[in-house]
């Protein structure tokens, strides 16, 4: 499995002078929440690991390999990502979309094979979706749609998952279905990292936290360590609540009266 770590990492948020050095090692087995108030840089953040954007400063490694040394296809086998934001700019249906994750692995040529439309298939049934496998994907709702950017990743099988807001869009039986398959996949020996403004579901469903504050600033540990009001109060500048429940702290913002 693979190791995505960071060496003092500076995230290019524009206008923004600079930022806390991030030295990361995403390992196989975790999932990773980063946390952080709009605009703090959750996206540019993913972004750069993906090496889709350039850092400020520092560097990103894939299993200590330089990730600005690799190509985009040698990258795609390893690396998945799911885009907070997406153009479906050409018309396909949801079972083409889906096989979209095999493309990493086909010379550019290569028909996709039986082996990668069962792939794609039973990642579009573990999306709760497979009926709309001849739909196109524009004709979709929201969250049916997330399911297929999510299902386009599974059939992709990477072993790091990049995923911002994974439960966009997604009715509260999906939110657990998808956190579920997140877990699982680090079950498996993969790894997650996805941006998240709900706690609750950090608190639940992650076991490193990364928190990102407006003026560039971070810190990083233990889900144990970092989710507690004491901390997130001045992150979000929002007064908390805090209660256990089913195990886990549920996080209540609490209305200040002027
Ligand atoms: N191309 C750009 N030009 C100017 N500013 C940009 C550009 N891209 C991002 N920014 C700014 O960089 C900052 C970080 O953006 P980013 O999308 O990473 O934040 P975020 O933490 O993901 O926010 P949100 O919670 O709202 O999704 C924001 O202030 C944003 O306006």
């Amino acid at each position: 499995m693979s190791i995505l770590s960071t060496q003092q990492l500076v995230v290019d948020v524009p206008n923004r002078p600079g930022g806390t050095p991030l030295n990361l090692a995403i390992q196989p087995g975790q999932v990773w929440g980063v946390l952080g108030p709009n605009g703090a840089g959750k996206t540019t953040l993913l972004h750069t690991l993906a090496g889709l954007r350039a850092p400020r400063s520092g560097s990103v490694h894939l299993n200590k390999t330089p990730l600005v040394s690799l190509r985009r296809r040698q990258i795609a086998q390893i690396l998945g990502i799911v885009f907070q934001e997406r153009m479906d700019s050409f018309p396909a249906t949801v079972l083409e979309t889906a096989l979209i994750g095999r493309h990493p692995f086909l010379s550019a040529w290569q028909r996709e094979s039986s082996a990668d439309y069962a792939l794609a298939e039973q990642a579009l049934a573990r999306l709760d979706i497979a009926s709309l496998n001849e739909r196109l994907v524009s004709t979709l709702s929201g969250g049916e749609r997330q399911r297929v950017a999510l299902a386009t990743v599974l059939t992709q099988a990477p072993a790091i998952w990049l995923v911002d807001e994974p439960t966009n869009h997604l009715d509260l039986r999906h939110q657990s279905a998808v956190m579920a398959l997140m877990a699982e996949q680090a079950a498996s020996g993969r790894s997650v990292v996805m941006c998240l403004h709900d706690l609750n579901l950090a608190a639940r469903w992650c076991d490193q936290i990364l928190l990102l504050y407006p003026n560039g600033e971070a810190r990083w540990g233990p889900r144990s360590e970092l989710l507690v009001t004491d901390v997130l109060e001045p992150l979000y500048n929002q007064r908390l609540a805090v209660a256990e429940i089913d195990g886990a702290p549920v996080f209540v913002p609490v209305h200040q009266r002027a």
